[in-house]
């Protein structure tokens, strides 16, 4: 295919032409480019992708797409575009022949719970008997077949590749995690979705995003690349505002919701550690539903996960028999049976809003203590570091703050800013900066009746300190902890 002709909608210059025309391989990184690559130069935030191109035409590269004119390299076409990643997801989505618009694409976006609707729905549909795939932070799948994820959503290239590989595999539905750096990075521009949700806005990502606004606006987005309809949970203060921006888009929204007026309601929610009971009325449903995944905010993800099978015409029965059945989402909110003298709950609860709804449901049921142990990941949103102690100090009755991912900085510093936010709630905790350590001191202290949560990590197999990523996986160092003290 030739570059020229891949351009769709973009503005363009043609800086020189060379004859060779086959392009055979996209790439945006030059340790990537094979030969036949057309190399794609991003200006990107820690490093600039023009400075590879040279680098890229030793390695084959046959086309360049740049920003601004490289100096003295011959023999290949240069295009320039006014930005990079705008044409990189243009020139993706039509190098794989538009995947897109062959599958129903579901894109779900918020703070919190996008892994787990995308496992509700892949659960409903699989029941309903479609082909379904799933792209997001756990793994991605084409069926039953399960890709390794590297990001919640993948770069353009690699995010095109893989649907253009569900449609050969004959996937009818792609439900798909849609992250704000997704958005704001043009990862999923020139793509079709056929309905947008949007589960709740809370603080996260302040490293990334320069105001909680521009957060928003980076999620608002999908909004407005979606086809047949939006889902909208409107108790979120940050929906709310949605559904009144898009009272005039040609694209019909619906809402879901426990507290207000709601297309979709729960009401009679019953809670226990196993799971959560609820009745859900409207588009179609009027049903009781015993979920077997526990926590308030489980219902949450529940409803749009209902109120979307229902935009696809999936029948009532099956979206109750789907829930019903479904397994847990690894690393959510899950229990480790093997042990029964206490409860220990592994989740991914990576930001002050999650661990405040996941201990208020431990709360919920917890005869005895709930002692808390989470850290805070390196190279990312420091301001979520107290914020994230004051809660666990405020819900947990005590608190060991531990290591996440410390990435390339000073763990002890890291804990510091958590355990700032602790103080100024005069919680009870110890620092100990081992997670294996601080895990095992847990299962150590944990008397009958408390409930130990390990939060932070939930599904990941492996811990990053400084350049080092090294195999931990929580629940297995929870299991070898808990044989150590006899309690297995
Ligand atoms: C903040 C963010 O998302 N950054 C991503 C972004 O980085 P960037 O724009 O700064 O790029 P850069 O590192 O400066 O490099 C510029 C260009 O030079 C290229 N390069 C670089 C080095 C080299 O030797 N040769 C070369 O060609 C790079 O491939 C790139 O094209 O583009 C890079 C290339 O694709 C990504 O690797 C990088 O992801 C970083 C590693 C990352 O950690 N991203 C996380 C935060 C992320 O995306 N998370 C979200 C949400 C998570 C959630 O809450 O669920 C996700 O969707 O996963
Ligand atoms: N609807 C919800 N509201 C608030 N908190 C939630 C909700 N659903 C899940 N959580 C909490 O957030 C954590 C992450 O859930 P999940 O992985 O489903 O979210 P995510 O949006 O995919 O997160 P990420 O951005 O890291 O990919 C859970 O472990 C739980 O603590
Ligand atoms: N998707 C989130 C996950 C954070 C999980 C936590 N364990 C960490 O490593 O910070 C992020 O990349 O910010
Ligand atoms: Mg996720």
């Amino acid at each position: 295919m030739r570059l020229q002709d891949m351009l769709f909608n973009i503005e363009f210059e043609i800086l020189q032409q060379s004859h060779e025309e086959e392009i055979t391989h996209i790439a945006y990184d030059s340790r990537k480019v094979v030969p036949g690559s057309l190399f794609i130069c991003i200006s990107g935030m820690e490093t600039d992708g023009h400075q590879f191109a040279n680098e890229a035409i030793r390695k084959g590269a046959i086309a360049l797409v740049v920003e601004k004119a490289v100096p003295k390299v011959q023999g290949v076409t240069m295009i320039r575009v006014n930005d990079s990643r705008k044409a990189m997801a243009v020139i993706a989505a039509a190098f794989y022949g538009n995947p897109s618009s062959e599958l129903d694409m579901i894109g779900v976006t918020g703070t919190n719970g996008k892994t787990t609707v995308t496992y509700m729905l892949k659960n409903i549909f699989e029941q309903a008997r479609c082909k379904t795939g799933v792209i997001g932070t756990i793994s991605n799948w084409i069926g039953e077949q399960e890709l390794e994820s590297v990001r919640t959503t993948p770069e353009s290239p690699d995010f095109q590749l893989l649907l253009k590989k569900m449609v050969q595999e004959h996937v009818n539905k792609c439900i798909m995690e849609v992250s704000s750096h997704s958005l704001c990075l043009q990862r999923v521009y020139a793509t079709k979705f056929q309905i947008g949700i949007f589960t709740n806005l809370t603080e996260d990502h302040m490293d990334f995003h320069p105001t909680p606004e521009h957060y928003y606006q980076s999620k608002k987005k999908l909004f407005h690349m979606t086809e047949k309809a939006n889902l909208i949970n409107i108790d979120d203060s940050f929906g709310w505002r949605l559904t009144e921006e898009l009272t005039h888009s040609e694209v019909p929204f619906f809402t879901y919701g426990i507290e207000r007026k709601a297309d979709l309601k729960a009401s009679n929610i019953v809670m226990d550690y196993r799971g959560v009971c609820f009745e859900v009325q409207g588009m179609g449903m009027n049903n009781f539903i015993s979920l077997p995944i526990a926590g308030k905010f489980s219902v949450y993800n529940a409803l749009a996960a209902i109120g979307t099978a229902r935009i696809m015409e999936v029948s009532p029965k099956e979206i109750v028999d789907a829930l019903e059945n479904m397994g847990g989402v690894p690393g959510r909110f899950q229990r480790i049976k093997e042990i029964a003298e206490f409860g220990i709950i592994i989740d991914y609860a990576h930001t002050a809003d999650a661990l405040m709804n996941v201990l208020e449901s431990i709360k919920g049921f917890s005869e005895k203590r709930v002692i808390t142990v989470f850290g805070c990941g390196g190279d990312r949103d420091k301001s979520k570091r107290p914020k994230m102690g004051e809660v666990s100090g405020k819900y947990s009755d005590y608190t060991i703050i531990t290591s996440d991912n410390p990435r390339s900085e000073n763990p002890d510093e890291i804990l510091q800013s958590i355990e700032v936010g602790i103080n100024k709630v005069h919680g009870s905790y110890e620092k100990i900066e081992n997670r294996r350590e601080a895990i095992k001191r847990a299962i150590s202290i944990a008397k009958k009746g408390d409930v130990i949560l390990i939060a932070g990590k939930g599904h990941e197999k492996t811990q990053t300190v400084g350049s080092k990523t090294v195999s931990f996986d929580d629940y297995e160092v929870a299991l070898e902890a808990a044989r150590e003290e006899n309690v297995l």
